[in-house]
C-alpha cells in the first residue's frame, strides 16, 4: 500500500525535525525574520506554536493529529503579510525538507497543501 504523506515525512518525529528547522530559518530569513524573532524572548509560547504546527501538518498530511490552535485565517489576520513574505515562508519550508532529507515527490505534495493555503494567509 501507498504510503501517507506523514509516513514520508518521518511521522510525528520526522515533522517535529522539520518545524524545527523550518523556524531556524526564518529566525535566519532577514525577508520574515522580523515577524519571527521576538519569539524567540517567549519560549513557552514559541513551543506552543511549533506544537501547534506539528499537529498543524500531522493532521494535513494524513497522520493522526488533533490540532487546536487558531485556523491559518485567524492565525494571520492582521499581520498583513504580502505575496512576497508568504514564498519566502514557502522557501523556508522547502529547504528544511532538503536538510531532512525528504524525497521531490512528498516535497512537491507538502508544496501543493501550502499553495491550497495561500489565499488564507496573504492578505488582499
Ligand atoms: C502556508 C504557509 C503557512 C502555514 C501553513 C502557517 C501555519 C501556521 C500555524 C499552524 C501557526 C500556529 C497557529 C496557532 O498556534 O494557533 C502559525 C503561526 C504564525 N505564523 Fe504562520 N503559516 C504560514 C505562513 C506564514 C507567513 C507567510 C508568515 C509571515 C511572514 C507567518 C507568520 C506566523 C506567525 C508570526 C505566527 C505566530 C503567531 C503568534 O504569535 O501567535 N505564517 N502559522
Amino acid at each position: 500500500m501507498e504510503r501517507t504523506l506523514f509516513e514520508r515525512l518521518g511521522g510525528r518525529e520526522g515533522i517535529s525535525a522539520i518545524v524545527d528547522t523550518t523556524v531556524n530559518n526564518h529566525m535566519e530569513n532577514p525577508a520574515v525574520n522580523a515577524r519571527f524573532l521576538p519569539l524567540k524572548d517567549q519560549q513557552e509560547r514559541l513551543r506552543i506554536i511549533k506544537d501547534h504546527t506539528i499537529d498543524f501538518f500531522s493532521m494535513g498530511s494524513g497522520g493522526p493529529a488533533n490540532y487546536t490552535g487558531l485556523d491559518m485565517v485567524a492565525a494571520h489576520t492582521g499581520m498583513n503579510i504580502s505575496p512576497g513574505e508568504y514564498f519566502h515562508v514557502m522557501d523556508d519550508i522547502m529547504l528544511a525538507l532538503d536538510a531532512n532529507g525528504i524525497d521531490e515527490d512528498s516535497k512537491k505534495d507538502v508544496l501543493s497543501v501550502l499553495w491550497s493555503l495561500k489565499g488564507m494567509i496573504v492578505s488582499k
